[in-house]
């Protein structure tokens, strides 16, 4: 069962998440445009606002030149310009906004479907590769309907927010600089400090947050592994250690939550304060220029249209902070999804490898001092295994259990890996080719089902197989009997294969191997765990498939290997 492990070092965890960033870029790929649209629409909105800005200013301007000079009429017409900009700056601003947010939701979208895409992919090759891996299975579904949208906040808001944050600042304060280069001054002198102490709370928040996921993902994986192994708890009488564990973890969760959101309060309110410090900073400037009141000479001349249009401006300043303040937990939750999603759409090395052409005819299989190690394994599968398979002919590996039977099968389908030695594949190596999965028919110690009808599942090995084909597949694994066929191949199952005997399920993929149309029949066990009857009545089924193809029967029975041309024995590597 799983135990709560401690802390990784600092140092994996900069390189997990170097690793988690450069992921997620790659991820966005897709959106780009639309991201790239959503950043140039939040540039305008940044535009739009200094323009108001500016209108508001040349307004209120125009309106004191009139008041102010004796007998100066209102200058109408400049004051309808600035009307109208301002107008036209407001509306900018909505268009923006309004459509910088579909951008962002396009930008998502696009990933997400390209990412489902991909992950379904790895999805179904593991699915035509490795029908016993239930557990790459359930957590790819599991990314396929949840860790893909937790993508949608990072994609949308997050990166067109941190790509427009910079230009956008400098923008306003380029802008403010025209109209005031003192008060440009005062807010970059804001900007300073806040910049130093959100990169330190920042690097903090960032380190508490990870952990905090962390914590999430232990809570979880201890749960999850607790309830399945709940009636093991309740027979061994240990629910109060159990419920103590989930307990100190849930501690833990809370302890690091708490953290996260002091530091999260702590950022925000020290965001909030040189905001409010910068406008203030700024108003406060405005207000003595204006009066005559600064304890110094102005150092610049300032009317109140220009300070009306800086003040109005001011605010802006730190918007883009907010905007991406705002979105900081969907990069959190981008990251702790990458984890999860990363390893899934990878293509494994095995599916990545050279597949053969199909072979035309039965093929002389050589195995040359074949060695098979694991990854991660000290001692090999298989060691130095010597064994001519002719052409048509059918040999049965007969051994113990853990004497590599499997192994010298999946080693040619590219599911375990060649450490040592060669096979000949005719005169082609095996090392040369990578495998020869798609030019073997297969029939693995698991009969792999999916919840659908009976002949989509025997399909599974060829898509384009018509209904006579597979009925006539079925007919030679002996599925079909006394004519009551069609209704057995309509049949509803689900994954399990609910509803069918185990013999059943094995005929399924039998059938499921000889409707390939292949020169090299590969069965992992296809007789275990049947009675003498049905077993008698498959070896009859399997010889008669093997008529014509080049066959490998790995198996304990010795009936069954009774029924092959020869009997290679595998011992104890
Ligand atoms: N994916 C794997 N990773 C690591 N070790 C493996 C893997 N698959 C098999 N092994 C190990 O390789 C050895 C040979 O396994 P293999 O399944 O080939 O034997 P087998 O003769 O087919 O056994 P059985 O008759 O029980 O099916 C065993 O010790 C097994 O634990």
């Amino acid at each position: 069962m799983t135990t709560a492990p401690a802390d990784p070092p600092p140092t994996d965890h900069r390189a997990r998440q170097g690793r988690r960033r450069a992921w997620l870029e790659e991820a966005s790929a897709p959106g780009r445009h639309w991201i790239r649209a959503a950043t140039g629409l939040l540039l305008l909105d940044a535009a739009a606002g200094a323009g108001f800005a500016a209108a508001l200013g040349g307004a209120v301007q125009t309106a004191t030149d009139a008041l102010q000079i004796p007998g100066q009429p209102l200058a109408q017409g400049r004051l309808a310009g600035w009307i109208v900009l301002g107008l036209v700056c407001a509306v900018s601003r909505g268009i923006a906004g309004r459509e910088g947010e579909l951008c962002g939701n396009r930008a998502s979208i696009e990933v997400r479907v390209r990412l489902r895409a991909r992950l379904s992919r790895a999805l179904l090759a593991r699915t035509d590769r490795r029908p016993d891996d239930a557990a790459t299975l359930g957590t790819t579904i599991t990314a396929l309907a949840g860790g893909v949208d937790s993508l949608d906040g990072y994609v949308s808001r997050l990166l067109p927010a941190r790509k427009a944050a910079v230009p956008a600042q400098m923008l306003v304060l380029l802008a403010t600089a025209l109209g005031s280069w003192v008060s440009a001054l005062l807010l970059l002198g804001t900007l300073l400090p806040f910049a130093l102490i959100m990169a330190l709370a920042g690097g903090a928040a960032a380190d508490e947050a990870r952990q905090q996921f962390d914590a999430l993902a232990r809570l979880s994986g201890l749960f999850a592994d607790r309830i399945r192994k709940l009636p093991l708890i309740l027979a061994a009488r240990a629910e109060r250690r159990q419920a103590a564990l989930l307990g100190r973890a849930s501690a833990d969760l809370h302890r690091r939550t708490m953290r996260v959101l002091r530091l999260a309060f702590l950022s925000s309110a020290g965001l909030e304060f040189f905001a409010a410090l910068s406008v203030a900073l700024v108003a406060m400037y405005c207000g003595f220029s204006l009066l005559g009141l600064l304890p110094f000479r102005s150092p610049e001349p300032l009317t109140l249209g220009r300070a009306v249009f800086v003040l109005a401006l001011a605010p802006e300043f730190f918007a883009p902070m907010r905007r991406l303040a705002a979105a900081y937990h969907d990069e959190r939750a981008a990251e702790a999804a990458a984890d999860r999603m990363a390893p899934l759409a990878e293509p494994s090395p095995v599916l990545a490898a050279a597949t053969h052409a199909p072979l035309a005819a039965p093929p002389h299989l050589r195995f040359e001092a074949v060695s098979v190690l694991y990854p991660g394994c000290d001692r090999p599968a298989l060691d130095g295994l010597e064994m001519d398979v002719r052409p048509g002919e059918m040999v049965a590996l007969l051994g113990a259990s853990g004497t590599g039977k499997s192994s010298a099968i999946k080693l040619l389908l590219g599911l375990a890996p060649l450490a040592g030695g060669e096979v000949w594949i005719d005169d082609a190596p095996l090392s040369g080719l990578g495998d020869i999965a798609a030019c073997a028919s297969w029939m693995g110690q698991d009969s792999f089902l999916i919840p659908a009808s009976v002949s989509e599942n025997i399909a599974l090995s060829r898509r384009d197989a018509s209904l006579d084909e597979i009925r006539a597949a079925a007919n030679a694994a002996g599925l079909e009997w006394d004519g009551a066929g069609a209704v057995l191949l309509d049949r509803q199952l689900d994954e399990r294969g609910g509803g069918l005997s185990g013999g059943e399920r094995r005929r399924i993929a039998l059938a499921r191997a000889l409707l390939k149309p292949s020169a090299l029949l590969l069965l992992d066990e296809p007789t275990a765990h049947l009675d003498p009857d049905t077993e008698a009545a498959l070896i009859g089924t399997i010889r008669a498939a093997a008529r014509g193809r080049t066959t490998i029967v790995a198996t304990h029975s010795a009936a069954l290997a009774a029924s092959a041309d020869r009997i290679v024995r595998l011992h104890a590597a």
